[in-house]
């Protein structure tokens, strides 16, 4: 029998890779009737396909003369992935993916070939395929400014489901392995909301490598900090769990709800904005954090169906959109003020060409070079910014793709 949630999985593929749906917009499209714990192993079987489609395709073509519907490709895709990079056993992988093509009125005459070409792949021969690779607008200006080695590490964390961190709340602990940064890591959590200390908030999700932005900030208690594209929040609550006073904007009101959710379950404190940061008027701050919209090419790991959805064509209006942001974000600092600008993206126009554009608009400002444990000196460019990058502790897991700098005005 072919299971709801490999049925679910080839929904979702058909959604991002037919419609150019982002996986959280065809999640969320998926019947409202599927079981909770379904949905979640459909998740993690789409993304496994989406981090390995390219392996996957080059185990399948030499078995199929010309490419069969989408539907069908997927549904072979899956069976493939799950065999040769997640360990299935191939009767249970083969028989089911011969059930769901039987099961589609536009698939059922297929169910033969389904069949016959997973009964000829070797699953083997996978281990020494190159990993999934970046699309080609986003690979190209990185082997150019990396080279080709970097690009290929980058590749081979993004192929692996990424841990996951947690920041404690200062003077707490989280489960998981310390890193070098503070924040806690996870290899296999299972189930979030059932960890010690969630109930009681001692700790949320982050990215190490998000957590960085606000660690360089260095927020002090009673300081007057604005979080000014704040939502769902992470920052924000390391923010306040220092003790700042915290003004959490956000354009998004959806996004705020989460936002919202995070201070109650954690019992912290920010006074929340809906607005527009471009015609907000507020302050004046001692201190500011904008983690800009942007390509959020440093997420990939997490987010494997972006290479699929995206072309690259945001890139200009998002460099003009931050920079526009940073122009106003400035005017909101208070006289000996700083200010921490990220992009959660691997390109140098989001982030190390953004800072050199900003400091060539505004010459008084200087930028403060990060000193912080666990970070590495090579890990700072020579502008002053801190450039991260998946392949960073690659043997740990990796971290987000980060670009994020600090700057103070007279
Ligand atoms: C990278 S995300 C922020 C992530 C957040 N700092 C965190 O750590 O959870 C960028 C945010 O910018 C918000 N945004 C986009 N345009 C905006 C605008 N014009 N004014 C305010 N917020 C905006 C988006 O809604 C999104 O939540």
């Amino acid at each position: 029998m072919a299971d709801e949630a490999r049925g679910m999985a080839v929904t979702l593929l058909d959604a991002v890779l037919g419609e150019g749906k982002l996986l959280s917009q065809a999640l969320a499209d998926l019947p409202a009737a599927a079981a909770p714990a379904e949905r979640a192993r459909a998740q993690r079987l789409a993304s496994s396909v989406l981090r390995h489609l390219g392996p996957a395709d080059r185990l399948l073509a030499p078995h199929l003369r010309k490419a069969p519907p989408l539907t069908v490709r997927n549904i072979l895709r899956l069976a493939t992935v799950e065999m040769a990079a997640d360990g299935a056993a191939p009767h249970g992988v083969v028989s089911s993916a011969v059930d769901l093509a039987r099961r589609g009125r536009r698939t059922q005459h297929l169910a033969g070939l389904v069949n016959a070409v997973l009964r000829r792949i070797a699953p083997a021969s996978f281990a020494g395929l190159p990993a999934q690779h970046l699309p080609m607008w986003l690979r190209q200006p990185l082997v150019r400014r990396w080279g080709r080695a970097v690009v290929t590490a980058i590749e081979a964390v993004q192929a692996a489901p990424p841990p996951l961190d947690l920041t404690a709340r200062p003077g707490l602990s989280a489960p998981g392995e310390p890193l070098p940064t503070g924040s806690f890591r996870l290899r296999a959590p299972g189930q979030v909301s059932a960890l010690p200390g969630y109930e009681a908030g001692q700790w949320w999700v982050q990215d190490a490598a998000a957590a960085l932005a606000v660690k360089l900030l260095d927020p002090q208690p009673g300081e007057a900090v604005a979080d000014l594209c704040a939502a769902p929040g992470g920052k924000t609550l390391q923010l306040a769990a220092a003790g700042a006073r915290v003004t959490a904007l956000d354009i998004s009101e959806a996004r705020l709800g989460r936002l919202r959710e995070n201070l109650a379950r954690t019992g912290l404190q920010a006074e929340v904005v809906a607005a527009d940061l471009l015609t907000w008027q507020g302050g004046p701050f001692e201190a500011i954090l904008l983690d800009a919209p942007c390509s959020a090419t440093g997420t990939i790991r997490r987010h494997p169906d972006l290479p699929f959805v995206k072309d690259g064509s945001e890139l200009p209006s998002l460099v003009a959109l931050q920079a526009a942001m940073l122009d106003h974000a400035l005017g909101l600092l208070a006289p000996g003020g700083r200010l921490v600008f990220c992009t959660c993206s691997l390109l140098e126009e989001e982030g190390e060409a953004q800072l050199a554009a900003l400091l060539e608009r505004h010459p008084e400002l200087t930028v403060e070079r990060p000193t912080l444990p666990g970070v590495e000196p090579d890990w700072i460019g020579a502008e002053g910014g801190l450039r991260l990058r998946p392949d960073l502790w690659a043997e740990a897991g990796g971290m987000d793709g980060f670009f994020m700098a600090r700057v103070r005005r007279p």
